[in-house]
């Protein structure tokens, strides 16, 4: 019950976001476009019944009955039609932007690392453009029970076995409410291979996948996993499909068979002057009604159980979006710094990212994080971020507690340039304003300035660029130009407590590295700021205040560089390893 209540919470917002007047027309065609057959049925009776007995009072109400019946029959449908496609259409955009809302207001990114997350996201896309019918449906349902019950008594008053007839249509329903379910659990089993089919595409369709496609010869073998994921995939939707039709027309073929036995009676009873003409005609006219009611009444049924479906998935995926956040006041201004608790962190139930650190970031201090591939590092960023939650252990920002704090104020003073960075197909100014939306053009000039991304002057349009090169007039950038353009994200904010700088200068010359640093320490250690800087290039992790060392995930050493140095631990290892690679 509950989640009825939630699919028609749901129906009831995108009626509301797609428009109430659209809403309200798509309403009314639906019933009128429903009630024609039925009306032209019992308008049949009083004109039949009229011109056989020469009654001119049942012959105007006949006559009357059918016109309205016949105006409804030409006007609904094309109405009907105009509706339903603006209706779908809108409800395709209402449902994408609530989709992008949920996978972006999610406060942390843990439900990216669930399956389920994936399959259900791409069940729901699949198959919310039926969610338009689900609005029509709170009408259809009720008009089309309605006009059962009405054929049931006019059926009755010619014979009360007649009244039977759309009592048949109940097993069609349970067929179809069977059948849905069917398709369903298909659709789940199906969504792994399907996602496979769509990442292989993507992959195909993408221009940096492209470049090794073509390298190490894969068109083939990409054609041959998107056909075999494919197939896996349509086989399950077919046999699904296959059953559940099966299923459909069982139900439907009892109710033809039940149909026809009723004409068989009802001609018996006029043979024997039991029933008069306009009977006849009525139960026959009826018979239109009754199988397109009982027709639609199970496809709607199947297609109600289909939008309660969708909106099970989302609200599934609402709910793991809806995680939990403090609402703390952050800091105006660090005095101690941040600090981790024995903190321990695993992204699935293997070995831990992190395990039992306790460390503090001082405040006022730059930080050098390093390690070998797979130390930890990225994870230790992405908890300082707030972007997972540690599994063991907290985060003390300034004493107080990271899990209390409001998230998204924290975030408001973190800035952060990472190795895996975005590139934003937009102007070259706004692709680095939505590092601080709203900044002023001198702001990102300044950013611009302290990355050195000199090459935006000589682009055709400057700071007005349009960056791509699927959009008109678009440009490509270089890898270390887009990483650049990235930097300058990360610095066009003006009051940062943290600044991360998860190697986000990989791409870059290390001279370019090592000058860029110089400058963002020169003038880090103001306002109790800190600066965490992971970096392999021990030139640049030298300048830091304090360095940390991680190794499988664990605290190895803490200390300056001299202090590391003289330790002849790791650091000092790593570091005269790569010295003597420069020498
Ligand atoms: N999203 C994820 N899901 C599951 N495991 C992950 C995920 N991200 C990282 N890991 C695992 O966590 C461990 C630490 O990864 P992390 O990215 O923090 O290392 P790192 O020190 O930043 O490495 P690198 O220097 O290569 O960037 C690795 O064993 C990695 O395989």
């Amino acid at each position: 019950m509950k989640e009825w209540l939630r699919t028609a919470r749901l129906l009831l917002g995108i009626g509301r976001d797609i428009g109430p007047l659209l809403t309200l027309a798509t309403l009314l065609t639906s019933a009128f476009d429903f009630t024609a057959p039925i009306v032209a049925a019992i308008g049949a009776r009083p004109l039949v019944d009229g011109i056989a007995t020469g009654s001119t009072s049942h012959l105007a109400l006949g006559v009357a009955l059918i016109a309205t019946a016949l105006l409804l029959l030409v006007l609904m449908p094309a109405a009907y039609r105009w509706t339903t496609v603006r209706v779908r259409e809108r409800t395709i955009m209402v449902m994408q932007r609530r989709l992008l809302d949920l996978s972006t207001k999610a406060p942390r990114l843990e439900h990216f690392e669930r399956p389920e997350f994936w399959d259900r996201l791409q069940s729901l896309r699949r198959s919310m453009d039926g969610l338009w019918m689900g609005l029509s449906l709170a009408v259809l349902g009720p008009i089309l029970v309605a006009e059962l019950v009405v054929a049931a008594v006019l059926l009755g008053q010619i014979s009360p076995w007649l009244a039977l007839i759309p009592v048949v249509a109940v097993p069609a329903v349970w067929a179809a409410r069977y059948a849905e379910r069917i398709q369903r659990s298909a659709a789940l089993r199906a969504a792994p291979y399907q996602r496979t089919a769509e990442h292989l595409f993507g992959l195909a369709s993408t221009a940096p996948a492209g470049m090794e496609i073509r390298l190490y010869g894969l068109s083939s073998e990409l054609l041959t996993r998107h056909r075999s994921a494919s197939a896996v995939a349509n086989h399950k939707h077919e046999s699904a499909q296959f059953r559940s039709v099966g299923l459909g027309f069982c139900g439907r073929l009892l109710f033809w068979g039940a149909y026809a036995a009723g004409i068989v009676l009802v001609l018996q009873q006029a043979a024997s002057g039991r029933s008069s003409v306009g009977d006849v005609t009525l139960v026959l006219m009826l018979a239109v009604t009754l199988v397109h009611a009982s027709a639609r009444l199970t496809e709607y049924a199947g297609s109600l159980l289909a939008v309660r479906t969708v909106s099970e998935h989302y609200h599934w995926l609402e709910d793991q979006a809806a995680d939990a956040q403090g609402g703390s006041p952050v800091p105006i201004e660090l005095s101690r710094g941040i600090a981790l608790d024995s903190v321990s962190f695993s992204y699935t139930a293997g070995a831990p990212a992190l395990d039992d650190v306790s460390l503090t970031l001082p405040a006022g201090a730059v930080v050098a994080l390093v390690g070998e591939n797979g130390a930890g590092k990225t994870t230790l960023v992405k908890l300082l971020t707030g972007m997972y939650a540690p599994t063991a252990g907290r985060v003390f920002v300034d004493g107080v507690d990271l899990a209390s704090l409001d998230l998204d104020a924290y975030r408001s003073r973190v800035s952060a340039g990472f190795q895996d960075f975005m590139r934003f197909e937009l102007l070259v100014r706004e692709a680095v304003e939505v590092g601080a939306l709203g900044a002023d053009e001198s702001a990102v000039r300044s950013a611009l300035g302290r990355t050195r991304a000199s090459f935006v002057d000589s682009l055709p349009s400057g700071l007005s660029t349009q960056l791509g090169i699927s959009w008109s007039g678009g440009v490509d950038l270089s890898g270390g130009e887009w990483q650049k353009l990235a930097l300058a994200r990360s610095m066009v904010r003006t009051d940062p407590f943290l600044t991360v700088f998860d190697e986000p200068t990989a791409a870059l010359d290390p001279q370019t590295e090592h000058a860029l640093f110089e400058e963002v320490s020169a003038t880090a250690r103001v306002d109790g700021r800190i600066t965490l800087l992971v970096s392999h290039r021990f030139s640049t992790v030298r300048m830091a205040d304090l360095i940390v060392v991680l190794s499988h995930g664990r605290l190895r050493e803490v200390g300056t560089h001299a202090e590391l140095m003289a330790a002849a631990g790791l650091y000092a290892e790593l570091y005269s390893l790569q010295a003597a690679a420069y020498r």
